[in-house]
């Protein structure tokens, strides 16, 4: 039996946190606020969307939100995202990536006011990740990644670290993370040759492919920790991640479940971004 590393345990503290910053905000008269933009109606944006505005709520921070047609012109785009870097009640901007095709997604990223981009989306923020200066702030996925090694204290120090996906939202960044830990780090991806015997090295394995059961258990190996970032929707219409969850299990030493893993930590670590950018304004 593996140790089941629940999203639920990480944020606990992380909550109290932001709820006790909200308070402080409040009382100075200011309501911290999450905009959102989101074009068209992909399935996991609006899952996304639904987890967010959910955790928005328990926390007492407002959400609002502007929707575009998935046919949306540049311009329409555009104009939404200099809507809500003018509207001085709205804080930090949650934009859902990937856009549809027809957009320059990079152009309308970096239209984003630096001190909103709480999902790390302009090109200034993300080279704070890789130049380990302080930018803005990191990108809420990888970010829950590192919050669930930490509260468990699995220390990265020397470990094998092994990274399945090489996406700007997830995969580099998160391996820019790992090597500030001190981990020797190993991205994977399409291109990779003989992917089961690299992931079998690892100590610590992240895996953000966005293919259910693609983690095997021919991926895996005792003493490891896996990390399951994916998020899918399965035949029965049941969130599921990439790992093959009941194969993997009994073989590892520790495991994210999915949905209770990664995602609801994403959730929170994007709201207390939120909020510390209000404090940043005003406290
Ligand atoms: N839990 C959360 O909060 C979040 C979850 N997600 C989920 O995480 C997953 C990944 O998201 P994202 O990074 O945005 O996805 P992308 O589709 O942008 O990237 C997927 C990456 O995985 C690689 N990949 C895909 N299939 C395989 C495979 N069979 N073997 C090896 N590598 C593979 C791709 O390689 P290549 O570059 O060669 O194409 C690519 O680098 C999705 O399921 C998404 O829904 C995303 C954000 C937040
Ligand atoms: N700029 C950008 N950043 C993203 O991080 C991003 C994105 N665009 N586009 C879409 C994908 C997908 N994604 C999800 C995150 C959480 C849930 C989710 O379901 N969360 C549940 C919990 C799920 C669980 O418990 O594991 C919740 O918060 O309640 C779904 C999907 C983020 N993505």
């Amino acid at each position: 039996m593996a140790k089941q590393l629940l999203g639920k345990e990480v944020t606990a503290a992380l909550n109290e946190r932001i709820k006790a910053d909200v308070e402080a905000l409040k009382a100075k008269g200011v309501n911290p606020t999450l905009g959102i933009i989101r074009v068209g109606e992909n399935e996991s944006d609006i899952s996304y969307e639904r987890g967010a505005t959910k955790r928005c709520e328990t926390l007492g921070v407002a959400c609002e939100k502007i929707l575009l047609p998935a046919d949306a012109t540049q311009e329409q785009v555009l104009a939404a995202v200099d809507k809500v870097n003018k509207d001085d009640s709205i804080h930090g901007v949650l934009l859902f990536r990937p856009l549809p095709k027809h957009l320059n997604q990079t152009e309308i990223e970096n239209a984003l006011d630096p001190a909103k981009d709480v999902d790390c989306m302009t090109d200034g923020s993300m080279s704070g990740v890789f130049t380990g200066k302080a930018v803005g702030f990191p990108p809420c996925t990888p970010q829950a990644c590192m919050e669930i090694l930490d509260h468990y204290g699995i220390d990265c120090t020397g470990k094998k670290a092994v990274v399945i996906g090489r996406s700007l939202v997830v995969g580099k960044p998160a391996a820019m993370m790992l090597i500030k830990k001190n981990a020797t780090v190993t991205v994977c991806h399409t291109k990779t040759v003989d992917m089961p015997s690299v992931a079998r090295e690892a100590d610590i394995l992240i895996v953000a492919a966005g293919r259910a059961g693609v983690v095997t258990k021919d991926y895996v190996a005792p003493g490891q920790t896996v990390i399951d970032v994916g998020i899918n929707v399965n035949a029965e219409g049941k969130l599921c991640g990439d790992v093959a969850y009941a194969e993997v299990e009994p073989i590892v030493d520790a495991i994210t479940p999915v949905p209770g893993g990664v995602g609801s930590v994403t959730t929170s670590v994007l709201v207390g971004h939120v909020v510390e950018a209000a404090k940043r304004k005003y406290m």
